[in-house]
């Protein structure tokens, strides 16, 4: 097959842009739409050449040639389009998806979270986050093999998800750790999801080669306050209160220190 030149590409996606911009329905009328044109051009030249005298036969071979060859032309067309929009469905899907646990990417996490952040920055809103750290994962892996440590993220994943709120953000940010960032969410209900994860993922168990594989995990907290000026501080908090949980022997969740929401408040008291 013969490689396209740069031009022909382009010219060819600027058309699958707008075909896809239009839709299936308009994108179908306006390729058939010249086709129509074409054969009543046909029959009305034909009708010409006669001198007008042909009658209904060229009329009729026209209105047959309208029948089969719109579709004719239109079907690989439309094909395309529908090939185009599934590539496009599945580039979507890869731009914001972890490929292993089929949770949101670090990127797509970023994104929704610093319009969360800002969000609630400008309004006083509360807002949480969690980093959710699997302990000791090197263990797992050495142990049982990587493939069963893949499928023990993916319980991980899952189950984390399962314990929170649809509003609620859950993804995978690097290697063995989530992040789940918590809108509306005061200290002491990030604790409370934070304490569920963690309990949930001690009891979990995967089955491999007839052993149950488990492992525990370390929570870090934090929640917005005003020395928050940027998303960043409050993933570095909670990376902090994480790095505390590591330190105080795993399997435990640790906050990071709450500051007050404005400037001038009172520290707010948490007791848990
Ligand atoms: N199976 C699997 N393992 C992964 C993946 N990403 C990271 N890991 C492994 O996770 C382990 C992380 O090791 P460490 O950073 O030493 O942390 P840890 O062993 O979990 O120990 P602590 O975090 O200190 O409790 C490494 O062995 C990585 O190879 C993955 O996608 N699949």
């Amino acid at each position: 097959m013969q490689a396209r030149t740069p031009s022909e590409r382009s010219r060819r996606q600027r058309w699958s842009r707008l075909l896809l911009g239009l839709g299936p329905r308009r994108s179908a009328l306006l390729l058939l739409l010249p086709s129509v044109a074409a054969c009543e051009s046909l029959a009305w030249g034909t009708q010409m050449a006669l001198g007008g005298t042909a009658g209904w036969a060229p009329l009729l071979l026209a209105a047959g040639l309208c029948g089969v060859l719109p579709p004719l032309l239109a079907l690989p067309l439309l094909q395309q389009l529908r090939q185009l929009e599934k590539q496009n469905l599945a580039l979507e899907v890869r731009a914001t998806r972890d490929e292993l646990t089929g949770a949101f990417n670090r990127d797509w996490f970023m994104h929704v979270s610093e319009r969360e952040f800002s969000r609630s920055r400008r309004y006083d809103a509360d807002c949480a986050l969690l980093m959710v750290d699997a302990d000791r994962f090197r263990n797992i892996n050495d142990r049982y093999g990587r493939t069963c440590g893949d499928a023990l993220l993916r319980e991980i994943v899952q189950a984390s998800g399962r314990q929170l709120r649809s509003p609620d953000l859950l993804a995978r940010f690097s290697g063995e750790s989530v992040a789940v960032l918590l809108p509306q969410t005061d200290p002491l209900g990030a604790l409370d999801v934070a304490e569920r994860i963690r309990e949930t993922i001690a009891a979990l168990q995967v089955s491999w080669n007839g052993a149950a594989v488990g492992t525990t995990v370390s929570v870090g907290v934090a929640s917005l306050g005003v020395g928050h000026a940027t998303l960043e501080s409050l993933i570095s908090d909670a990376d902090g209160a994480l790095h505390a949980a590591k330190e105080a022997g795993r399997n435990c969740v640790r906050a990071a220190p709450i500051q007050p929401r404005r400037s001038g408040e009172a520290y707010p008291v948490i007791s848990k």
